[in-house]
């Protein structure tokens, strides 16, 4: 992932702790000099806010920073900035005719003043040939700095700014210029070099600016499991994914799994090079199903390279989802669906191990963890209660901890040759843990897909990302009721509620910025000939105020925040839904499980030898073993703290025979925070390789992934990554 853009002096430390990124919020107040910290503009422009003449606002776009100073008549100025990062696409729209029936903009409480908005591109569309301005929508999702650092890591909101250019009579002049800024965007977001010719207000020619736009014609692959948690993945992705894909521009292709291995098979023998990456809406099984089914093709080096997973969490465990925005240091837990749609649309890649996986009758790639013993037999065990979603773990431990079980067997590992984790206090390895929240409850303990049935219920007050569903939503989005906190004015200290509906935090939200609200809508100034004297890439440095221009054409109130919200429809990205047929399969013909598994060579004697005398051996009776290579094993079960995405380690943890119960209870209880870690009794070794032989004949469960295997022996061998996954 890019560094996190530091906006606010250039002395600052650099450090990309949760505190400074949260210190150093993605909306900044920057110092009142112009361009004093954010490099060369690439475009600048002056804007206004049609109720206040006397005060103009300069806009201008960096390599990092979308930057808004504000300058009154008085001589004050203040300057704010939103990230590039933060920033997931852009579009420019043009006011539509209204007709005599037409009431402007639908949906209740719409003003009559406000210009309905179509696409720039659709041609067929009646156009208002009063209103000859063209809009750059602009979408970012802010965080929100918390007050209190370290109590709570703030939190991701969406944000539009609005850019009116109306310089010009003719339409396709001013839609020029808001193309230029389009294409600046574009490129920063699709991080590629803005060809900085195309930026002069010299270059007047809107189709080669239309056609330099960056524009991947490769769709995402999406398979969606619509039985994943509690059943609701299908409606979520339509509601609260595909509205941020739509804005980012990012078609794909949809497929929705109709068995257990549709994944699977899916992904092994499909042509895969028409997408540029899979997105798996479910939970960790399909991500499992996924990255099997690529390591079952001649070509899984190239799908693997080529093809990054992304994750939408509406399974009950999430884990993968959890660790991705963990280590990514996002705000996931106050709202999943938002951080993980992000990591899709942000175009941010990390690398991420993998563990091949030997049992006596299969090869397996598994990127979560191999389990035996008390967490593997409550994840199995409590699938029988999976109608009550996720609090089937909760119920399952208190159940398993009565009947406690113990197992035989013999462990041995490779403990890992790396110096940095091998000098730290791994059995009190939360030492560099930050936690989002402080829960204290039973691990494995929350269904999503649960807390989602009751936050659409209404229960939850929570805002999320606008729907495109309907064209003007902004009545319920303006709906004080339904926001969490009052943001304007001063300081609020609020109870945060997050999107479970338990209470985190007094979350104190800073003053907002004084100049960007959710909502901000700016226009250049008219210029009844066409000439641009409003400050273009000649005059970055020292434009004026662009005084005393007349403006020639219809005016549309644009101070409203009701007057930024549209529709941008389904169809303003070329998605397909595909069915299939009532077989059910993909174009395949051939039974997962009796496939050739490719991947790299392994390295580990075969399951039936020895192991070599370098590694270390432990014998006896168990409650558990497990070995992790991810942070969280699901979205509240904080497993391995120290662990990374892609650091070449098996975080094997060994709980023998002997804890009390007292003891595993507390075990259970720490899993939230990462504080199991201190349990006595409780071991966690990082290792490259291990081996688990459970004695002959004996009976139990055994899980990757969280999916149950073979029970008998079973090894693992890290490889480091061998995968990537998209990132926020
Ligand atoms: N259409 C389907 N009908 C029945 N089962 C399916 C279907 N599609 C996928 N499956 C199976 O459902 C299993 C569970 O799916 P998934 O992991 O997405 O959800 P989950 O179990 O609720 O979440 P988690 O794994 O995070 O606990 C997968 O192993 C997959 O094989």
């Amino acid at each position: 992932m890019p560094q996190q853009v530091k906006c606010v002096g250039e002395d600052e430390e650099n450090n990309d702790s949760p505190e400074n990124r949260i210190k150093n919020s993605s909306i900044t107040r920057l110092p009142s000099s112009p361009g004093a910290t954010l490099g060369p503009a690439l475009l600048e422009e002056i804007f206004y806010i049609s109720s206040k003449r006397s005060t103009l606002y300069r806009v201008r776009l960096t390599e990092k920073c979308l930057s808004l100073r504000k300058e009154s008549s008085t001589g004050a100025s203040k300057t704010e900035s939103i990230l590039v990062d933060d920033i997931v696409g852009c579009r420019c729209m043009r006011s539509k005719r209204r007709n005599a029936s037409s009431c402007g903009p639908c949906g209740p409480g719409a003003s009559r003043t406000q210009p309905r908005l179509v696409e720039s591109t659709e041609q067929l569309q009646p156009h208002d040939e009063y209103d000859s301005s063209a809009y750059l929508y602009i979408y970012a999702y802010t965080l929100k700095r918390a007050k209190v650092v370290g109590k709570s890591p703030g939190r991701r909101e969406r944000m539009t700014v609005t850019l009116r250019f109306r310089s010009f009579d003719r339409y396709e002049d001013n839609l020029r210029e808001a193309s230029r800024w389009r294409l600046a965007l574009q490129c920063l977001l699709h991080k590629l070099p803005v060809p900085k010719p195309y930026m002069s207000p010299a270059h007047r020619n809107l189709h080669s600016l239309l056609a330099a736009t960056p524009n991947d014609p490769r769709k995402l692959l999406v398979i969606l499991n619509p039985k994943s948690g509690s059943g609701r993945g299908r409606e979520n992705f339509q509601r609260r994914v595909h509205p941020i894909l739509a804005e980012a521009e990012m078609p794909y292709d949809i497929f929705i799994t109709r068995h257990s291995d549709y994944a699977r098979d899916f992904v092994r023998s499909r042509d895969l090079s028409q997408w540029s990456g899979i997105v798996l809406v479910g939970g960790d099984g399909i991500v499992y199903e996924a990255i099997n089914g690529l390591l079952q093709r001649p070509d899984w080096q190239d799908c693997l390279e080529r093809l990054p997973i992304g994750v939408i969490p509406c399974g009950s465990g999430n884990g993968l989802a959890k660790s991705i925005a963990y280590a990514k240091q996002e705000p996931y837990d106050y709202n999943p669906m938002l951080i993980s749609a992000l990591s899709i649309v942000k175009r941010n890649v990390s690398q991420m191990d993998l563990v091949r996986v030997e049992t006596r009758k299969q090869t397996l790639y598994s990127f979560l963890s191999v389990g035996w013993g008390l967490l593997a037999d409550i994840d199995i065990e409590s699938e029988r209660l999976r109608a009550i979603g996720g609090q089937r773990f909760t119920i399952w431990s208190v159940a398993r901890l009565i009947g406690l079980r113990t197992y035989k067997g013999t462990i041995y590992y490779l403990p890992s040759d790396d110096a940095d984790v091998n000098s730290k206090n791994h059995k009190n390895g939360n030492d560099s843990i930050h936690t989002e929240f402080n829960h204290n409850n039973i691990s494995h303990s929350k269904s999503f897909a649960d807390e989602l049935d009751r936050y659409s219920s209404g229960g939850n007050q929570m805002r999320e990302s606008k729907s495109y569903d309907g064209v003007f939503e902004e009545n319920e989005y303006n709906d004080s009721k339904q926001r969490p906190l009052t943001t304007n004015g001063n300081m609020k200290t609020t109870t945060v509620k997050t999107e479970y509906g338990n209470e985190v935090d007094d979350f104190e939200i800073e003053d907002e910025p004084i100049i960007m609200n959710d909502v901000l809508t700016l226009e250049t100034e008219s210029s009844p000939n066409g000439v641009i004297n409003n400050g273009g890439i000649d005059s970055v440095d020292g434009c004026g105020f662009g005084i005393g221009r007349r403006r020639c054409d219809s005016f549309f109130s644009a101070k409203s925040r009701k007057s930024t919200y549209f529709s941008t429809g389904s169809g303003s990205i070329s998605s397909t839904y595909h069915s299939v047929n009532e077989n059910g399969d993909p174009n395949c013909n051939m039974n997962g499980k009796d496939t050739i598994v490719y991947g790299p060579p392994p390295t580990l004697p075969a399951l039936t030898t020895k192991v070599p005398s370098s590694w270390v051996k432990v014998e006896g009776e168990f409650v558990m073993v497990y070995a992790a290579y991810q942070s969280h094993m699901s979205q509240d079960c904080h497993f391995a703290p120290r662990a990374k995405l892609n650091d070449g380690i098996i975080w094997l943890l060994i709980i023998k025979a002997g804890i009390s119960r007292t003891g595993l209870l507390q075990f259970l209880l720490g899993l939230s925070t990462g504080a199991h870690l201190s349990c006595p009794g409780v071991e966690m070794i990082p290792v490259r390789a291990f081996r688990i032989e459970p004695v002959e004949d004996s009976e139990g469960l055994l899980t990757v992934d969280g999916e149950k295997v073979d029970y008998g022996p079973i090894q693992g061998e890290i490889f480091s990554s061998l995968a990537s996954v998209m990132c926020p």
